[in-house]
């Protein structure tokens, strides 16, 4: 059972308060590239994004009530104004409160490995979620995907190049272990002092003939 920190930063958009698909832009007080974070944790890895991209109105999820108290006081601390944090389930996040072709990247870092097989089909990123992604994207639009699990990085490594309607941002590598200018999260430093490979993929949403 989570411990609900009530949480009052500027930064967070309480569910009740969260817009409609076409009111991102209004609600940041600027119609800019919109960018999605999924499974922010405690917000190291947005909050140096969003720095990287003053330029656009960036969501960050979890529904991890303690990481989105600590990513909200670590935007706040760092004077970082765009980036609004929001506790909720990311599959619902999307398709209830996006439009699609609105989303011009989607970082996914360490998200849950379920490593047990029996547990794998509770894995988020899979050929149905990036179906189901693809139509949030806009052409051009960038998916990151990072994890220090061999098997889900190998895992979706192999099944990207045949998921309709992207190509490798990296070809001819279908993932690195280093990726330029990219930041690196809690998780992905913590797994690296363990002397594990983090796997970099990174796919944009075809800008012609996408579905
Ligand atoms: C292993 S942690 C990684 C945190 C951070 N991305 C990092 O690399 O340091 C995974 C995070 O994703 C969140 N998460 C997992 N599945 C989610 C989902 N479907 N919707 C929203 N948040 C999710 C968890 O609550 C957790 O905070």
């Amino acid at each position: 059972m989570q411990t609900m920190i009530k949480i009052s930063s500027p930064c967070y958009i309480p569910a009740e308060k969260l817009p409609a698909p076409d009111g991102w832009s209004a609600l940041f007080g600027a119609e800019r590239p919109l960018a999605l974070e999924i499974g922010c944790g405690i917000g190291d890895f947005i909050a140096k994004t969003a720095v990287d991209h003053p330029d656009s109105n960036i969501i960050a999820l979890d529904y991890y009530n303690k990481g989105c108290d600590s990513t909200c006081r670590r935007l706040d601390r760092h004077g970082v104004t765009n980036v609004r944090v929001v506790r909720i389930e990311a599959r619902q996040f999307i398709a209830e409160r996006l439009p699609k072709g609105s989303l011009s990247a989607v970082y996914i870092n360490c998200p849950d490995p379920w490593p047990k097989k029996r547990h794998r089909k509770r894995r988020l990123v899979s050929r149905q979620f990036m179906e189901f992604l693809r139509d949030y994207l806009v052409p051009g639009g960038n998916f990151y995907f990072a994890t220090d699990f061999d098997d889900y990085g190998i895992d979706v490594a192999g099944m990207m190049p045949s998921v309709e309607g992207f190509e490798n941002a990296l070809a001819p590598d279908l993932f690195r272990h280093e990726l330029a200018g990219y930041h690196l999260s809690k998780y992905m430093k913590k797994f690296m002092a363990e002397g594990k490979n983090i796997y970099f993929i990174n796919y944009r949403k075809k800008m012609t003939g996408a579905l």
